[in-house]
């Protein structure tokens, strides 16, 4: 780990030749994780010492034929690893120069912004191509990066994103987008576009009837309800252009052709050196912000998949022992193991 002269903490994974995720590369994460909090750094930065590598994931030697209790104290260290990063209260930012498969890419996403080197790498969960399930957690962090129906899509699929579909897999609404919700959908006749005003007096004066005035709640209600289908197409077109312009104010990147940005990634660079001065920028954007207060509300927003966890954490420590216990799952590792060996050697 280095600090910076701004206070940030810069965290170099170190394991060549993959940094595969060990016991001991594990141990080592935890303990500087807890000295960035303790050290009371503004922010820290995880990046890799290998030009071509963030990091390779599990390392599979960890569950291939292994000993029972290093197999159990490897996953539990694990959960702490991902329990300590996502529910960090300092800001978190992944400078990903390399590769970034399955245990590579949850470490990428348990951090709050994401800065990938433009290359022929790849990022991504790809458990599920492999065999194996991902727990509950692992999924979580996903689907906490990018919007749940792509994250199911991608996790069913294991897919491994290049790293210009990680920054560009994106829902499409913007203003092409919200004409394609289609015109809007009212029964009867199309009514013309009414201004909250003119609902307001046409609701007043409907009320003056009795029996009218004793469903005052419901008129306003379908009043209200007429007003947001008429001008649906209106309203997210002025939503999106205020969204636009916000994020412009407070420097995020937005491609305005209406297109939104929920990238697996958030930016792109060319060298290692540049993804760190954006995963800088990035943290120094809380500098006007009172830490005590972004750090608490980073955890409120983070609790209810954190709390999962910590809830469940002895059912899941089982579940995995279960599986990679499977002959059928030794077997699979052996074969994958083989299949990089033979890989490497070419
Ligand atoms: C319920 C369970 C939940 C599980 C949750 C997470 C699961 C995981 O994280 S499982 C691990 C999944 N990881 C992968 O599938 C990645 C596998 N590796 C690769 O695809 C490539 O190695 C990579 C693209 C990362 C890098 O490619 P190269 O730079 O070309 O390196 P090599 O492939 O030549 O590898 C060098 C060396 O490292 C060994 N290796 C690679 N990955 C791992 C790994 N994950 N664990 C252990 N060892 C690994 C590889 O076999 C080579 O070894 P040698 O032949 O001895 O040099």
């Amino acid at each position: 780990m280095a600090v910076d002269n701004d206070g940030i903490a810069v965290v170099t994974l170190q394991r060549p030749p993959v940094n595969s995720l060990n016991l001991d590369l594990l141990q080592a994460m935890n303990n500087t994780f807890d000295d960035v909090a303790k050290n009371k750094s503004k922010g820290m930065i995880l990046t890799s010492a290998s030009p071509t590598v963030f990091s390779a994931g599990l390392d599979i030697m960890e569950m291939y034929k292994p000993d029972p209790k290093r197999l159990e104290t490897f996953w539990v260290t694990l959960q702490d690893m991902w329990l300590k990063l996502f529910g960090a209260s300092f800001p978190t930012a992944a400078a990903i120069n390399g590769h970034a498969p399955a245990g590579g890419c949850l470490i990428a996403t348990s951090c709050e912004y994401r800065v990938m080197l433009s290359g022929k790498f790849t990022i991504g969960l790809n458990e599920t191509a492999l065999g194996i399930v991902p727990p509950t957690w692992i999924q979580d962090s996903l689907r906490h990066t990018i919007p749940t129906r792509q994250a199911e899509i991608a996790l069913t699929t294991g897919k491994m994103f290049t790293v210009d579909e990680a920054l560009k897999w994106r829902t499409n609404r913007g203003a092409e987008g919200a004409a394609r919700l289609g015109p809007p959908v009212l029964e009867g006749p199309q009514m013309p576009p009414r201004s909250p005003d003119q609902i307001l007096n046409k609701t007043l004066k409907m009320c003056l009837s009795p029996k009218m005035a004793l469903d005052t709640g419901i008129i306003k209600l379908n009043a209200l309800n007429e007003y947001l289908v008429t001008e649906r197409t209106t309203i997210v077109d002025n939503a999106i252009t205020f969204g636009i312009k916000k994020c412009n104010d407070m420097d995020i990147n937005i491609q305005k052709r209406g297109r939104r940005k929920v990238g697996l990634i958030d930016e792109t660079a060319a060298d290692k050196a540049e993804a760190i001065e954006k995963c800088k920028k990035f943290i120094k954007r809380f500098d006007k912000i009172p830490s005590l207060a972004r750090g608490m509300t980073k955890q409120i927003f983070r609790q209810e998949v954190l709390q999962k966890l910590l809830t469940n954490r002895q059912a899941d420590t089982k579940q995995f022992l279960d599986l990679v216990n499977q002959p059928k799952i030794q077997q699979s590792l052996e074969l994958y193991l083989a299949m990089l060996k033979q890989k490497s050697q070419k």
